[in-house]
């Protein structure tokens, strides 16, 4: 790691800054409810994923810091919650908890005198109800991602991206319990290391790693292993979000030796960009669709490392076409050398196995 570059010429230095504290401020909300997790605090979405009161909290304090720290722009974003289940019949204490969350961070921090209502607490998450798409400038919100990790006390994000005229320009990272040096071979365990870093990139511009309290931001690059022989590889911790029988066959097709290390969240994208490991896929099963706030943080925050992230196709990821993301079997995230060869793999396998697709 090394000095950042210059950031003159960085167009979005202002959009930057706010990101950044966004997300910082979200994580310290999401800090404090994991360290204290209770049963109340967890409901099941429609779609039978979990959702907690931190979630809804996060995704309230990068609205309302956004808003405060850019108010001159006309503010639209495609963020991952919704209201519904909050207005449901029964949610209010939930709903209680959330607003009180919301409002304790903010008085902590100190940065603006205000609190927000229940009613601003609704409005606010539905804020993140736009459709994104190709035109103008849109935030693209994950409040929590790894919600499963985050109840488990293991790794989570607050991911944040800006998409200008349908590409990704920017993206804050927020990983609160990943390791400030490396996650090595272990999973998200520290060795003695600082908890917690903020991964961030603007388009052109490179990408950094700070801590979550804003030390001096600090230059990161992907790891430059060319053969997959010495290559490690990250997937999900959660065996349902990614098929293992899938990627243990990519995985002897590529020769790579060492065993899969599992973790939550874009966390893997931050730490494939720091070089703390050489591959990161996801193959998910058939019927789940992709959705744009699972990755855009984490793709810029990759390219912008040197790295590149692509379907299982070799195309680029398209984050202009709404609330879901357009690809084909699979997202591979790595650097250039191996980039072509885990492609190289994934669709022989596709070819063979009949199990992609
Ligand atoms: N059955 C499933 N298959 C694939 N992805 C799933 C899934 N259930 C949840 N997910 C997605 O996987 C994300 C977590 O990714 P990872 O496996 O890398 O930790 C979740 O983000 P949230 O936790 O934000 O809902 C969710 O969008
Ligand atoms: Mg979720
Ligand atoms: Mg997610
Ligand atoms: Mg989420």
């Amino acid at each position: 790691m090394s000095q950042p570059p210059p950031t003159a010429g960085n167009q979005y230095t202002a959009e930057h800054a706010a990101a950044k504290k966004a997300v910082a401020l979200a994580a310290r909300l999401c800090q404090r409810v994991q360290q204290d997790i209770l049963k109340l605090d967890v409901q099941t979405k429609a779609d039978r994923t979990p959702v907690t009161v931190a979630d809804y909290g996060s995704q309230v304090l990068v609205s309302l810091v956004l808003k405060m720290e850019l108010p001159s722009d006309s503010f639209s974003m495609v963020a991952e919650e919704d209201s519904e289940d909050l207005t449901r019949e029964g949610a209010q204490e939930f709903l209680e908890h959330v607003t009180k969350l919301v409002n304790e961070t903010i008085i902590n921090d100190g940065s603006y005198s205000t609190t927000l209502s229940k009613e601003d607490v609704l409005i606010a998450i539905d804020g993140g109800k736009s459709e994104g798409g190709p035109y103008g400038r849109h935030w693209i919100l994950d409040p929590i991602d790894g919600t499963k990790g985050f109840i488990r006390g293991d790794q989570y994000a607050i991911a944040l991206a800006l998409l200008d005229e349908g590409k990704v320009v920017l993206g804050a990272l927020a990983c609160p319990n990943l390791p400030f040096k490396s996650v090595s071979n272990c999973n998200g365990d520290s060795s003695g290391d600082q908890v917690g870093s903020l991964f961030s990139a603007t388009i052109g511009c490179g990408a950094t790693v700070e801590t979550i309290d804003g030390s001096q931001p600090q230059k990161i690059s992907v790891c430059s292993i060319n053969n997959p022989v010495d290559a490690s590889f990250f997937e999900s911790y959660e065996r349902r979000h990614c098929m293992r029988d899938c990627t243990s066959f990519i995985a002897e097709k590529l020769g790579i030796r060492a065993p899969p290390v599992r973790i939550d969240s874009q966390a893997k994208y931050g730490a494939i960009a720091r070089g703390d490991g050489a591959i990161y896929w996801r193959f998910p099963h058939k019927r789940s669709r992709e959705t744009v706030w699972d990755h855009a943080a984490g793709s810029i925050i990759v390219t912008e490392a040197g790295g590149l992230v692509k379907d299982a196709s070799g195309n680029d990821l398209d984050f202009s076409k709404g609330r879901y993301l357009d690809r084909e079997a699979g997202i591979i995230a790595t650097n250039k050398y191996l980039m072509p060869l885990v492609i190289k793999a994934a669709q022989e396998a596709m070819k063979e196995e009949g199990i992609l697709g």
